[in-house]
């Protein structure tokens, strides 16, 4: 076996693997992804799980006949998520902790931060986290819905180098190959752009959430961030022995040459924003090639209700998004600028706060 240049990886493993037939947890094929764990770790890889399935393996303790409405959904991943867990432990003869979040938790920063704080004692302890998304207590508002993207989030918040999604396909294709027999394996894939996202269809198992779109978003949001991302079979053996050989099993997505920075990245894949300032110009006019700060005489509108710290949407007046950024003032006070933009005593405040959004609290986003 050669030695693995990976640092620290993020492995998700999608709820086929956990419990294939929605009648508990079967290990079948997952002592195939413990032992990888093992192995990448005895050589010094430091390893994050993010596990689905908790709904999956929670199934066979409701009635089958019973509709499943999402106070359902809710009980079989409370009930799920202890069996799932109990499942992992076993394999380990090292410890491994439970780590459940929601999307309200990552895109507040201080959350993030300390979600940060734990993976990396956790870590740095020789303990295993595995993570999930808290299923029992998330709101539309407050999911994130999917545990590709959530993967992805977790990838760029650990500073991982490697993301590696364990599914029940062989990788990407140009079409779904559980509906089209001629669907060819695309191995490499070197930027994501719109053709790459027309090839993603819908999943096709029963325990599947989001099929092949929420794992390109996953790879376009890891790649970003400098991390190379996989889709892979997890259901064959070979995966893991070609993984571990440093070849390709599946498909792999090149990383950004030159990736955002993690604050950045934050703000632009996972914060969520709480409102909007409108400013004058198109993009072209206004962040691209200027000094990049915002000034109050240059916001023309302010919707929604945000208070300091809150990260924002800048959009030009002709609609197009800008950029993200963190709000240094309050929707109220950011309003009251905007409205008396012309006034003498704008001015006078003008100059005494300088800009209402300096440059190091901006991300740009891409032109669309
Ligand atoms: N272009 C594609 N290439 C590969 N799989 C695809 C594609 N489009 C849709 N799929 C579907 O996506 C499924 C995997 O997604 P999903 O069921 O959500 O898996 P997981 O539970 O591992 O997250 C595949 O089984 C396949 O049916
Ligand atoms: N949080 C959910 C899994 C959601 C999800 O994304 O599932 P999957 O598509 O199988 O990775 C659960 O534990 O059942």
């Amino acid at each position: 076996m050669q030695k693995l240049n990976w640092r620290r990886i993020v492995l998700k493993v999608g709820s086929a693997l956990i419990a294939p037939d929605q009648d508990g947890c079967r290990s079948r094929y997952l002592l195939t992804i413990a032992q990888f764990i093992v192995r990448c770790r005895s050589q010094g890889i430091e390893v994050i799980l993010v596990s689905s399935g908790s709904v999956a393996a929670g199934a066979h303790l409701f009635p089958k006949t019973q509709e499943r409405t999402v106070a359902m959904k809710k009980a079989m991943a409370a009930a799920g998520q202890t069996e799932m867990m109990a499942m992992w432990d076993r394999f380990f003869d090292f410890p491994s902790a439970q780590i459940l979040l929601t999307h309200g938790d990552l895109r507040d920063r201080e959350r993030y931060e300390s979600i940060r704080e734990t993976v990396f004692t956790l870590l740095d302890h020789g303990v295993l986290p595995i993570m999930n998304e808290n299923d029992t207590v998330t709101t539309d508002d407050l999911k994130v819905g999917d545990n590709d993207n959530l993967s992805a989030m977790v990838a760029a918040a650990a500073d991982a180098d490697a993301l590696m999604i364990f599914s029940d396909v062989d990788g990407l294709y140009d079409k779904n190959p559980n509906l089209h027999d001629d669907a060819i394996l695309l191995p490499e894939i070197k930027s994501i752009d719109e053709s790459i996202y027309a090839m993603a269809g819908s999943a096709t198992s029963a325990v599947g959430t989001g099929g092949m779109k929420t794992k390109i978003e996953a790879a376009e949001k890891a790649t970003s961030h400098g991390i190379t991302t996989y889709i892979i079979n997890g259901f064959k053996e070979q995966t893991f022995t070609k993984l571990l050989e440093g070849e390709n099993p599946g498909t792999i997505f090149l990383p950004y040459e030159k990736p955002m920075q993690e604050a950045v990245h934050w703000m632009t894949h996972t914060a969520s924003e709480q409102g909007e300032v409108v400013v004058a110009g198109s993009y072209d006019e206004s962040l691209e090639g200027e000094t990049g700060c915002i000034r109050g005489d240059e916001i023309v509108a302010v919707h929604g209700e945000f208070a300091i710290g809150d990260t924002i949407l800048v959009r030009s007046s002709d609609g197009t998004r800008l950029a993200k950024a963190t709000a240094n003032y309050s929707s109220c006070l950011l309003n009251f600028i905007a409205d008396n933009e012309q006034s003498e005593f704008s001015d006078k405040m003008q100059d005494s706060i300088g800009p209402v959004i300096s440059e190091k609290d901006i991300a740009l986003l891409e032109k669309s």
